[in-house]
Order: structure tokens, then C-alpha cells, then sequence
């Protein structure tokens, strides 16, 4: 157990991004001085270990489990569970079980920000999380194409219905802004987001453009400074600590 903010960022389709902006956001609130948790909650789609480069496992003192630590945040994972990669088969209760022991046996310490990256759409876990973290406030994540935005408005609605604050939607892969230029090219559409965060009656609070590769083809993953998206995540983080009454402490 431990006190502070929960922020649960969910979507409503995989792809989007929601891993992406949950590890990325909580890295920037550690910029801004916050002492950050993660749990990466997407039983099917764990994909915070690898985001960070985590190849440790928790440890277990006097039946509490220790988080590991990446990068100067605490993280909890299912893949920690898992083997290697193996398809996860368990059904509702079990998954239930999975979310308490999480946010009851692990020895969290002293937190500002717990950071859940649940998984896409309305299941199970994402249920069980609203029913177990009342106090859980929310970030929806989307592209800006209707076929994301449509799908996100669920997942939004059930946040509306289990009477958990939306603080806002994040626009992910908004535009592509070539190298070198100020040009902006919508390749998803334009104005989903504003859309979306009008219907659960919520705030557009960031749109991420699309970062480009690297000159070498791969692809980056933490938005470290240098990168687009770097001053993005951190305006976002601010906008949190706004939305949950917490100033910066650099
Ligand atoms: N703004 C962006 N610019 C460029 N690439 C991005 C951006 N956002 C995410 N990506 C890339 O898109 C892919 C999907 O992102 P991510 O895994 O975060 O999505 P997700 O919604 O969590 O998916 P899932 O639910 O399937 O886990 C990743 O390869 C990620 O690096």
C-alpha cells in the first residue's frame, strides 16, 4: 500500500501508444522531481520491462515483494510472472487475484505517482482495477483515426461510469513533422483527440507528434532529450502535477 497519486492510462485498441506514454510519462515526472511507481497491468501485452531494459525480477522479503528499480522509478510487472514469453491463459478471477496482489503484497514505499498501464478496452483487468483503486484517476490514450478514437470512448465511459476523474486525453501519432522542416502532415486525421475529449466531457491535455527513426532505422523508445517527443512528455507531466494539485520539486 502506499499513498499518492494513481494514474491509470488506458486505450481502447493495442498500438496506440498507451505503453509508450505510461513509461515515457512516468520517466518525466521524475525529472520533475517525483518519486514514480509503474505497474504494467497489460496482461497480454506486457511491454514496460522491455521499454526499460529490465531483465531482473523482484525479490521477495518477509512475503513482500520488492519492486525493481529502472531508470529511478519502482516497476511491477506481469511478465515478471511469466516465463520468458509464453502466452498468458488465465481467466477473470485469477487476473483479479493478480491486480490485489499487486497493489496489496508489494512493498511499495514512499510514492508521489503510481503510473498503471492497463490493458486496451474494458476487461477484466481494467475493471477490477476500478473496483480495487477507487481513488484512480485516468488517462485516455488515442490516435487521432476514428477507428481508435471510437473504440477509446468505451474505455473512457467506463472510467465516467465507475465515477473515476478523466484528466485528460493524450492525441498519440498526431502529425509527422519531417526533419528539418515545420510542416505538419495529419496521416491519421486531424481533430480526433479534441473529438474524443469532448464526449467524456474531458481536456485535450497533450498530441504527440510521430517521432522519426534514428539515421540508423531503429526507433526510439524512452524519449530521452535530443528527441521530438522529449519536451512533450515533460509539458504533459507538468499538466499532471497541475491536474493532481502537486507543484515540481526542480
Ligand atoms: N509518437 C510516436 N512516434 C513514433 N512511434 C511511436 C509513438 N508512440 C508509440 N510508438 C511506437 O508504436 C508502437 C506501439 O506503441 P505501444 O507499445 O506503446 O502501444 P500500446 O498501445 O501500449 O500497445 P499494446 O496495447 O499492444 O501494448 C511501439 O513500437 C512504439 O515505439
Amino acid at each position: 500500500m502506499f499513498s499518492g497519486e494513481v494514474i491509470a492510462v488506458t486505450s481502447g485498441k493495442g498500438g496506440v501508444g498507451k505503453s509508450t506514454v505510461s513509461v515515457n510519462l512516468a520517466l518525466a515526472l521524475k525529472k520533475l522531481g517525483k518519486k514514480v511507481a509503474i505497474v504494467d497491468l497489460d496482461i497480454y501485452g506486457f511491454s514496460v520491462p522491455k521499454l526499460l531494459g529490465i531483465s531482473a525480477r523482484p525479490k521477495t522479503v518477509n512475503e513482500r515483494i520488492i519492486p525493481v528499480e529502472a531508470h529511478g522509478i519502482k516497476v511491477m510487472s506481469m511478465g515478471f510472472l511469466i516465463k520468458g514469453n509464453e502466452p498468458v491463459v488465465w481467466r477473470g478471477p485469477m487476473l483479479g487475484k493478480m491486480v490485489n496482489h499487486f497493489w496489496s503484497d508489494v512493498q511499495w514505499g514512499e510514492l508521489d505517482y503510481m503510473i498503471l498501464d492497463l490493458p486496451p478496452g474494458t476487461g477484466d483487468v481494467a475493471l477490477d482495477m476500478h473496483q480495487l483503486i477507487p481513488q484512480s484517476k485516468e488517462i485516455v490514450v488515442t490516435t487521432p483515426h476514428e477507428a481508435a478514437t471510437h473504440v477509446a470512448e468505451r474505455a473512457g465511459s467506463m472510467a465516467i461510469k465507475t465515477d473515476h476523474e478523466i484528466i485528460g486525453v493524450v492525441e498519440n501519432m498526431a502529425f509527422f513533422t519531417p526533419p528539418g522542416t515545420e510542416d505538419q502532415y495529419y496521416l491519421f486525421g486531424k481533430g480526433g483527440g479534441e473529438t474524443l475529449a469532448d464526449t467524456l466531457n474531458t481536456e485535450l491535455i497533450s498530441s504527440l507528434p510521430i517521432e522519426p527513426p534514428y539515421p540508423d532505422g531503429t526507433t526510439p523508445v524512452l524519449y530521452e532529450e535530443g528527441t521530438v517527443l522529449h519536451d512533450h512528455f515533460l509539458d504533459l507531466a507538468k499538466k499532471v502535477l497541475v491536474k493532481t494539485n502537486q507543484t515540481s520539486n526542480v
